[in-house]
């Protein structure tokens, strides 16, 4: 099977501290993997040290790449949502396009029904002709969630995709990157959301202090006594009908 993501012992210092310290995991084709871990785990430092966006040791088969092909290879969604100019949404999602074009050529026929998938998979047509820097927080990160998607990669990685937006868009976000998956394509989003991550993610990895605790299915994953040591809370935990059902309760320290 062809990994699309491969790290070993990945590990990225923060002045003597390993903040991700010896992270080994491969990442198949049609994976919607949640990275979950309470703040300062070393969440975002391990994507972006993947991505090869910050120094690191160890081997990352993304970061080994030069940036053009890894603009190929993966799609990345920063936590901080910055849209610098006032343009279109509809531009704006186009730019995801920007690594499959040769150097100065306009969009092609395929670029364009990859932007237009991009746009009615999130649901933004009535948005295409708005300014991008106009819209509400959770709708612009609706609409790079859609660059990202207009970019067409084996693999999405995004960092809180989720934060900021309402419980159905949260849901229809999830169940996007549940569709890419069934796709065959992969991704890895990192949540704060236990109940978002056990209910559409097909694998959970958990960070805590730098290292990966747990690697494996949502109800494993999530298990009580590690919910409590990692976490400091008890929680719900249900296989319903209607999918698992995880819900936090109580602070146990
Ligand atoms: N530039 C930096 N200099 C020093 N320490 C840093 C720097 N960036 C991050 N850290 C530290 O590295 C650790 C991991 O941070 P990181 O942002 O990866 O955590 P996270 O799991 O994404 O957290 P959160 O859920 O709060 O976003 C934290 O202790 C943080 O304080």
């Amino acid at each position: 099977m062809n990994s699309l993501l491969s790290l070993r012992d990945l590990t990225v210092l923060r002045g003597a501290c390993p903040v991700v310290d010896h992270i080994t995991l491969s990442v198949a084709p049609g994976e919607c993997i949640g990275l979950i871990g309470p703040n300062g785990a070393g969440k975002t430092t391990l994507l972006r040290g993947a991505l090869g966006l910050l120094p690191a040791m160890g081997e990352s088969s993304l970061a080994a790449l030069p940036a053009r092909d890894r603009a190929r290879a993966v799609a990345w969604m920063p936590q901080a949502r910055e849209i610098a100019w006032p343009v279109t949404v509809e531009r704006l999602i186009a730019l995801g396009r920007i690594p499959h074009l040769p150097h100065g050529a306009r969009l092609g026929p395929a670029d364009r029904a990859a932007v237009e998938d991009a746009i009615a998979r999130m649901g933004l047509d009535a948005y295409r002709t708005r300014t991008a820097t106009q819209l509400s927080g959770g709708e612009q990160a609706q609409v790079l969630i859609a660059r990202a998607l207009a970019q067409e990669t084996p693999l999405l990685i995004a960092d809180e995709p989720t934060a900021g937006l309402d419980p159905a868009h949260q849901i229809a976000t999830m169940e996007v990157f549940a569709t890419l998956a069934a796709e065959g394509r992969s991704v890895i989003v990192s949540l704060h959301d236990l109940g978002l991550a056990a209910r559409h993610c097909s694998r959970l990895l958990m960070l805590n202090r730098g290292q990966l605790v747990a690697d494996g299915p949502p109800a494993e994953v999530l298990a009580p006594a590690r919910v409590a040591e990692v976490f400091g809370i008890t929680a719900f935990y249900e296989d319903t009908g209607d999918g698992p059902v995880f819900q936090p309760m109580r602070v146990t320290r």
